[in-house]
C-alpha cells in the first residue's frame, strides 16, 4: 500500500468574495484554484497550508479553520492525494503573484468553475455555504471523474475513505 500523499489548500473568503490563483506552472497548470502544495517533513499540515499561502501570494492567515478533506485516485496511479481543505476570512499583507499562482479576486456568484479542477463545482457550494465536507473523486486523467462521493459533514473524519469501502461506495 502506498502512502497518500499530502496537500494542503486555502480558500480565503470575506463576504460575497474569494481569492483564487492562476496556476503558473506544474500540477493543475492554466487552473484557478486555491492556494497550497505539498506538506513537507517536519511541519504540521496547518503549518504547511499557512506556509504554502505565504510563498504563492504573499499573505499570512493566522487563524486557519479546516473545513474539507478531499481524496484523488487517479487510474494508474497507486498513490492518491489526500488535500486538506482550509478556509479563513483574515489575513495580513497583500495578495501578490508569485512565480507560481497568481492571484484574483472572485465574486462568489463567478466562481470560474470552467477553468478549475472539475471537482471543484461539486464541492465549492458546501464551502460557500460555510459548512464542512469529505469528498473521494477518481479521476481518469486530469480533466474526466469516474466516481464521485462527496458528503457535508460536521466534523472532519481522517478515515472517510474506509467508511466509503465499508459501506461498498467506492
Ligand atoms: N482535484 C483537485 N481539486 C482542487 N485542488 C486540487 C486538486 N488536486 C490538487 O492537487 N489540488 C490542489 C492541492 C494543492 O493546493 C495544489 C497542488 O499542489 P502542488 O502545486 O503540486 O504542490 P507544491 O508543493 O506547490 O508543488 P511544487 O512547488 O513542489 O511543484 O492543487
Amino acid at each position: 500500500m502506498v502512502a497518500n500523499k499530502l496537500l494542503t489548500l486555502v480558500l480565503i473568503r470575506q463576504c460575497n468574495r474569494v481569492l483564487l490563483g492562476y496556476k503558473k506552472k506544474g500540477f493543475g497548470v492554466g487552473r484557478w484554484n486555491g492556494f497550497g502544495g505539498k506538506v513537507e517533513q517536519g511541519e504540521t499540515i496547518q503549518q504547511a497550508a499557512a506556509r504554502e499561502l505565504h510563498e504563492e501570494c504573499g499573505v499570512e492567515a493566522h487563524s486557519l479553520e479546516e473545513i474539507g478533506l478531499l481524496k484523488f485516485e487517479f487510474v494508474g496511479d497507486p498513490q492518491w492525494l489526500e488535500v486538506h481543505v482550509f478556509t479563513a476570512d483574515t489575513f495580513k499583507g497583500e495578495p501578490t503573484e508569485s512565480e507560481e499562482m497568481r492571484p484574483q479576486w472572485y465574486n462568489i456568484h463567478s466562481i470560474p468553475f470552467n477553468d478549475m479542477w472539475p471537482d471543484d463545482k461539486y464541492w465549492f457550494p458546501i464551502f460557500l455555504k460555510g459548512a464542512k465536507f469529505s469528498g473521494y473523486f477518481k479521476f481518469e486523467g486530469h480533466n474526466n471523474i469516474l466516481k464521485t462521493e462527496l458528503k457535508e459533514v460536521e466534523k472532519l473524519h481522517y478515515n472517510d475513505y474506509e467508511h466509503f469501502k465499508l459501506n461498498g461506495i467506492v
